[in-house]
């Protein structure tokens, strides 16, 4: 299977400056993010935009969405445990959202898998202007309608190229596609980001994408560039993982580290080590 991921011929790297800047504006101007999403992940979701340097709010009463999403900087949309009450919940926040200028981050946890998740994924791609489309790569891999295979929440890959898969995706729906992985994919349809940052432990852990939302969102929120802002994010919550892991720790110590070393992390150890290439 081709994989242009691979050639690094023309890598063209940038800026350091760039995601320091975004981080640093986090964590000055503590944005709120409203988060509608699963009870599986829920609570990691809220600590890691705290260490992020952002504010979580997790609400989805359909009566109180419209008025906690006028205070917050970006919503996460999170289908990951989807109820028609949720649904009807996102498409309130999400509107309200739309009409005020606030950029509304989807993850789209596990579409593919059934029906009910396929059509609200494409329900609310239809409905709402998402900002950022973060998915894995299978999930990305059926959004582009290009072919990708999910069980459960588990992406199994896509059928062709990741590169030309995230940006058919972004250019069918119109929206930042930050599709993640071993390599995470950045695009809006014309420029492309791959961000090499990260380690194996980060797929061995469930929450890793959903976490990977909320610091998508904390950085969307300060920034007008939603594919830098995603790229910035993504290598943030990357080096991270690379401080947290190490070889014989298991699953939950790397657990708590990734989450003290993304609190640690400063907008300088970020410009030193965050590894975006644009394509
Ligand atoms: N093999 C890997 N190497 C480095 N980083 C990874 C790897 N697998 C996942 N990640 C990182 O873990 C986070 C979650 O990605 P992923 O596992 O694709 O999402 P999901 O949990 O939705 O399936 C992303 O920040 C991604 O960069
Ligand atoms: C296991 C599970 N089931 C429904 S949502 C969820 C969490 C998925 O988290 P992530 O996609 O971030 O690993
Ligand atoms: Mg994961």
């Amino acid at each position: 299977m081709p994989d242009s991921t691979n050639n690094s011929s023309s890598a063209r790297f940038v800026d350091g400056a760039i995601p320091a800047g975004l981080l640093a504006a986090v964590r000055s101007g503590r944005p709120l993010v409203h988060h509608i999403t699963n009870s599986v992940t829920i609570n990691d979701c809220a600590n890691i935009t705290i260490c992020a340097g952002a504010a979580p709010v997790m609400a989805e009463a359909p009566e109180e969405v419209a008025g906690m999403v006028a205070a917050a900087g970006a919503l996460v949309l999170n289908i990951g445990t989807l109820s028609a009450a949720q649904v009807e919940a996102m498409l309130i926040a999400g509107r309200r959202a739309n009409e005020l200028g606030i950029p509304v981050v989807l993850d789209p946890v596990g579409v593919g898998a059934t029906e009910f998740r396929t059509a609200t994924a494409h329900r609310l791609l239809d409905t709402l202007d998402i900002a950022v489309l973060k998915g894995n790569a299978g999930e990305i891999g059926v959004l582009a309608g290009t072919g990708g295979s999910v069980r459960g929440v588990d992406s199994g890959g896509v059928a062709g190229d990741p590169v030309e898969t995230a940006r058919e995706c972004a250019r069918s729906t119109g929206t930042v596609v930050a599709m993640t992985g071993a390599i995470d994919v950045v695009t809006d349809g014309s420029r492309v980001f791959l961000v090499r940052n990260g380690n194996p432990a980060m797929d061995r852990l469930s929450g890793t994408g959903c976490m990977a939302s909320s610091v998508t969102a904390a950085f969307v929120a300060v920034a007008d560039d939603y594919a830098v802002a995603s790229a910035a994010a993504l290598a943030a919550f990357g080096l991270a993982g690379e401080r947290a892991a190490c070889g014989a720790c298991g699953p939950y110590t790397f657990r708590t580290a990734l989450f003290d070393e993304l609190a640690g992390l400063s907008p300088d150890d970020l410009a030193g080590h965050a590894r975006i290439e644009e394509r």
